[in-house]
């Protein structure tokens, strides 16, 4: 592949629209690498034509062995929202749905009946396993089986940084919450489990995905809840902050009550990945404190991952599967309280 450097700066919000729309002569040679050093709120993204000889026809990232596709399964910009399109309107149904009913109370009760793990005990690899029946409704990008995406991102990170084994299993497990949709995990509805989540206890921000869809939403209308900051304090800390309810912090607390000895940062790429407003578009900033703002690296390296590994591209399984199971056994007991 020959790199022909010609880099161009857009900024990129939480739907992952760019500033200036691509030039039609890039179109079939663009590849994003997001330089997210210089500010999660204004991610700049240099785009860089190539000259494609690779066999699949997939643009290449220069440098890197992870392949950045440029466009998703659908053959459209990844988080590409708006428009119409069959997907793309069972996704707005999704976040209607979503954002009517997730308000600071539901996460509150959500939390109380679905971290008592009770429900039963099963491996990591189990519940990959189960997540083989499930398409995620959310999501504008995919619509393969949940395995599918956690061995792709898997495989991805590995690709690229294929010391750090704890990023490995990282990527494989970061989506396991969405067991929550398995009737024997609590059969909860998609918009109780899947999407992007957002903070609750202030106001919503309009980088959220859909945030129109907020004004039905009761906890909008509360003045307790509606200002900037709403009950928070600057510099708080988002551990102090209620997300709303999803696969991310049930994750987390699964992985905490376990004693996982996954490293911190992977703890905080868990329950956060899905905040796209932070951090794609940089809302709610205020909130984070120091520890945060060093984790915030790690999670906008992990997004390269999760979003961009997002294909038609099926991973052999079985092939694979021994590797992982050597990063669970490292890093968890036997079996997890769920
Ligand atoms: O649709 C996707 C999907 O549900 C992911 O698992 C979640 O992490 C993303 O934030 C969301 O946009
Ligand atoms: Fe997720
Ligand atoms: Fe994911």
């Amino acid at each position: 592949m020959v790199l022909d450097a010609a880099p161009m700066i857009y900024s990129m919000n939480a739907t992952g629209n760019l500033s200036q729309p691509m030039q039609p002569e890039m179109s079939g040679h663009v590849i994003l690498s997001v330089d997210y050093a210089a500010s999660p709120a204004e991610a700049i993204v240099s785009a860089f034509t190539v000259q494609d000889d690779s066999e699949d026809g997939l643009d290449q990232k220069h440098g890197a062995s992870f392949l950045v596709p440029n466009a998703n399964a659908f053959g459209h910009a990844f988080r590409s929202y708006d428009g119409e399109s069959e997907r793309r309107s069972g996704v707005a149904d999704f976040y209607r749905t979503n954002h009517t009913y997730q308000t600071y109370n539901f996460a509150l009760n959500m939390r109380k009946k679905h971290l008592q793990f009770n429900k039963g005990v099963m491996s990591i690899w189990e519940c990959c396993e189960l997540l083989n029946e499930y398409v995620d409704e959310s999501d504008p990008d995919l619509d393969e089986p949940q395995i599918e995406h956690l061995l792709q991102t898997a495989e991805a990170i590995r690709k690229d940084h294929p010391d750090e084994d704890w990023f490995h299993l990282t990527g494989l497990i970061h989506d396991l919450g969405k067991v929550l949709l398995h009737p024997k995990f609590g059969q909860e509805p998609q918009w109780a489990v899947v999407g992007d989540t957002y903070p609750l206890g202030c106001a919503f921000d309009e980088n959220i995905v859909h945030s129109e869809y907020f004004k039905d939403n009761m906890d909008f209308y509360n003045p307790k809840f509606n200002s900037k900051n709403g009950i928070y304090e600057e510099g708080c800390g988002l551990d102090k902050v209620q997300m709303s309810w999803g696969h991310d912090e049930y994750l987390y607390q699964v992985l905490k009550c376990n004693n996982t000895t996954l490293p911190p940062q992977a703890l905080f790429i868990i329950r956060y990945h899905s905040f796209y407003a932070l951090h794609r578009a940089g809302a709610y900033q205020q909130f984070l404190d120091a520890n945060d703002r060093e984790m915030l690296q790690w999670l906008l390296e992990f997004n390269k991952y999760d979003l961009y590994s997002k294909s038609k591209v099926r991973i052999n399984v079985e092939e694979v599967k021994p590797y992982y199971i050597s990063l669970i056994e490292k890093y968890f007991p036997i079996e997890l309280r769920w």
